[in-house]
């Protein structure tokens, strides 16, 4: 397990292999608890479905360690939908739940929509355009959370290799927002995090309970602020973290992921001011200009927004 023994006695969280967590050990564990994996799923048709299809056969039909698979499809374009439901997911569009909120966009929005949608007791979120999806990317992360009472958060780890368009994997080449943005600014201003070697990747499991009780950011910056905003919830000895062995997905331009850093930047800044560590004389822009290859220029915004705790909503038969 790398050095993840090594950094768990500087600075936790309390790490384990998804080895340690088999399946028919959490069947007796898991009692009456229910456990729901939602997908966020933008233009995701060519892997959804065969991601779907591993949890349905293994931990549904198999070994019944999951009660609901919910796909959310996010404003896809292809047949995304089509391909999440052949396989055996139940689908939700985004913007149809929770109708009657004003839309918002993006990844977080997604996640908090499908938290709105989904009833297990936990939520395991998995991204829907993984190439290297295991059944035990479900248990590993679920194993902490039925076995330990004290245990409300659980994010995996894994290699993260980038696999460019001819095919070959450069080792420690993914995760490039996390390198370059997400692990300094944690560094720097949240060390207790310092512990989770990928807390940008996309596969995490919490208690419902607690995950109604924080906002969740839009678009990229929903793993950023669960992070900072959980730990002052539930406090580090809550959290945990599992490596799954090795994750490979498709990966966004570099246009896209400095999108994804200014949103991530603005994430932290917010985290700052409203933990009184910062106070700006005046707001941080949310405007970027980026050059594209063939020497235009682009505007972009970069601005995040958020969604309240689900707890907070009056209307709660809204969320059914
Ligand atoms: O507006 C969005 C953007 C992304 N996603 C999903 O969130 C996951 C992670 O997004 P992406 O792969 O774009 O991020 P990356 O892994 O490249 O950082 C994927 O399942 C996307 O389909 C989504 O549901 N809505
Ligand atoms: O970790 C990262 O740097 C980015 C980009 O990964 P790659 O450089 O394309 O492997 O990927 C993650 O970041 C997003 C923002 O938190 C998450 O939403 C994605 O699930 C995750 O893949």
């Amino acid at each position: 397990m790398r050095a993840l023994s090594r950094v768990q006695e500087w600075y936790g969280p309390h790490s384990s292999t998804a080895a340690e967590w088999p399946v028919d050990a959490l069947m007796l564990a898991k009692g009456t608890t229910t456990v729901s994996v939602v997908l966020p799923a933008r233009d995701e048709e060519s892997t959804v479905g065969d991601i779907v299809t591993v949890i349905r056969r293994d931990l549904v039909e198999r070994t019944p360690l999951v009660d609901e698979i919910l796909v959310v499809d996010s404003n896809s374009t292809d047949a995304t939908a089509e391909r999440a439901r052949e396989a055996g997911a139940r689908v939700v569009a985004q913007n149809e739940v929770l109708a009657n909120l004003p839309e918002l966009t993006g990844k977080g929005e997604a996640l908090w929509k499908g938290l709105a949608a989904s009833r297990g007791d936990i939520v395991v979120f998995v991204d829907a355009d993984l190439r290297s999806f295991g059944a035990h990317y479900i248990s590993g992360l679920v194993g902490p959370l039925l076995v330990d009472a004290d245990t409300h958060f659980v994010k995996a780890t894994y290699e993260r290799p980038y696999i460019g368009a001819d095919g070959v994997a450069q080792q420690g080449g993914g995760g490039r927002v996390t390198e370059l943005v997400a692990r300094p600014l944690i560094n720097l201003f949240w060390p207790e995090l310092a512990g989770f070697a990928q807390p940008l990747g996309g596969e995490y499991a919490a208690r419902r309970a607690v995950l109604e009780q924080v906002p969740f950011v839009t678009e990229y910056g929903v793993e950023f602020g669960l992070l900072v905003d959980l730990l002052q919830l539930v406090g580090l000895d809550a959290m945990a973290q599992v490596d799954l062995g090795r994750r490979t997905h498709s990966h966004q331009s570099m246009a896209a992921l400095g999108r994804m850093a200014g949103q991530i930047m603005l994430t932290a800044w917010s985290r700052l001011e409203r933990q009184g560590r910062v106070m700006a004389s005046e707001p941080p822009a949310h405007m970027m200009l980026q050059f594209g290859l063939d020497g235009d220029a682009d505007l972009v915004d970069v601005a995040v927004a958020e969604r309240p705790p689900l707890a907070s909503l009056v209307l709660k038969e809204d969320v059914a």
